[in-house]
């Protein structure tokens, strides 16, 4: 059993117009997505802007409300709210987000930031309580000295590692890092996801990545799932997803990702307008009649794609695929 089980998720926003405010159409802003997060690991949730993503992990942490099929936790359905509440999952699940400033209260000194959770789940004596919290801000490289300032008086980067200091406050066994890193520098990011790394080292936990950039998931996570328009197009390991693509959302967020090679950026950019080219002409080839992504079907143990089948088998054979 895998520590999260997600099946045939829907999430659809009602739109309401007209003077009675009336239904009349929703956002499916999820559309029915199917994959498993093992314990440790850090499953990779990749698409652009507007594709589902954060959705997808506000509705695993509860935030969201579900519109169909189920989120299984150690084999209970955490839709339901009386089973997250039996499972203690606000502790077991914690989530980071790309906008460090405003997910940190700006009124509150980094002691009361980092201790909140603790005061929520854990009922610590006031020293144990500040010992604690100095072990945390040890865990992501940050002095004695923050526990009385402030939000504001530290960098980008600094803030991060106070909100992965928070999350990890309550011992979670699972968190959704929603863009942790995009919001910063290049340098700071690698220094963010590898505090990120160490600390799922010690403690054991797994991450849900969400990511609009192969890039930042390429060093973080062992399997991958590429969402486009409320579905899932491409699902594989680190090396179907970066050495075998096969849908060509995949090849466009690998175009995507910026050639540091100075001696091979012409031809990165001409493969990048190649794949361009073919995303724009080809979209009744890998899109069905209505716009929306095909079923995934599977082409490998690892690896699955959403195309008609025999155009998904082929495509695996030439890229020398062991077929499922
Ligand atoms: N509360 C809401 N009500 C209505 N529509 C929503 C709501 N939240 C999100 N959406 C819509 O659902 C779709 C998916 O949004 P979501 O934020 O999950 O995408 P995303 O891939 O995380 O994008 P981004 O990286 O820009 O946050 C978008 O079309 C968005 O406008």
């Amino acid at each position: 059993m895998s520590l999260v089980e997600i099946k045939d998720l829907k999430v659809h926003y009602p739109i309401r117009t007209g003077f009675w405010n009336r239904i009349t159409d929703s956002v499916r802003a999820v559309d029915g997505i199917t994959f498993n997060i093992e314990a440790g690991e850090t499953y990779g949730l990749v698409g652009e802007s507007g594709s589902g993503k954060s959705t997808t992990g506000k509705s695993v942490v509860g935030l969201e409300k579900v519109t169909s099929g189920s989120i299984m936790y150690k084999g209970v359905d955490i839709t339901k709210k009386a089973n997250r509440t039996k499972l203690d999952y606000n502790q077991d699940v914690q989530m980071i987000f790309q906008d460090s400033l405003s997910s940190l209260n700006p009124r509150k000194r980094i002691e009361d930031i980092i201790a909140e959770p603790l005061r929520n789940f854990e009922h610590l004596s006031k020293d144990d309580e500040k010992l604690r919290v100095l072990q945390l801000l040890d865990i992501v490289g940050l002095d004695a000295d923050a526990l009385y300032k402030y939000p504001h008086q530290f960098s980008g980067g600094q803030r991060q590692r106070i909100g992965v200091a928070r999350a990890v406050a309550t011992n979670p066994k699972l968190i959704i890092a929603d863009e942790p890193v995009s919001a910063l520098d290049l340098s700071v990011q690698a220094q963010v996801l590898n505090f990120m790394k160490k600390i799922q080292r010690e403690f054991g936990i797994s991450y849900l990545f969400i990511s609009h950039d192969l890039g930042v998931v390429r060093h973080m996570c062992n399997n991958i799932a590429i969402m486009n328009r409320g579905r899932l197009v491409e699902i594989g390991t680190r090396e179907d997803i970066y050495n075998h693509p096969l849908h060509i959302y995949t090849k466009r967020l690998l175009a995507a990702i910026p050639e540091t090679n100075v001696n091979q950026r012409a031809a990165h950019r001409a493969s990048r307008l190649a794949v361009e080219k073919i995303y724009q002409e080809q979209q009744s080839k890998y899109y069905d009649e209505n716009g929306e992504a095909f079923p995934l079907i599977q082409v490998s143990p690892t690896h699955a794609v959403a195309l008609p089948e025999n155009i998904a088998k082929q495509l695996a054979s030439q890229e020398g695929e062991v077929q499922a």
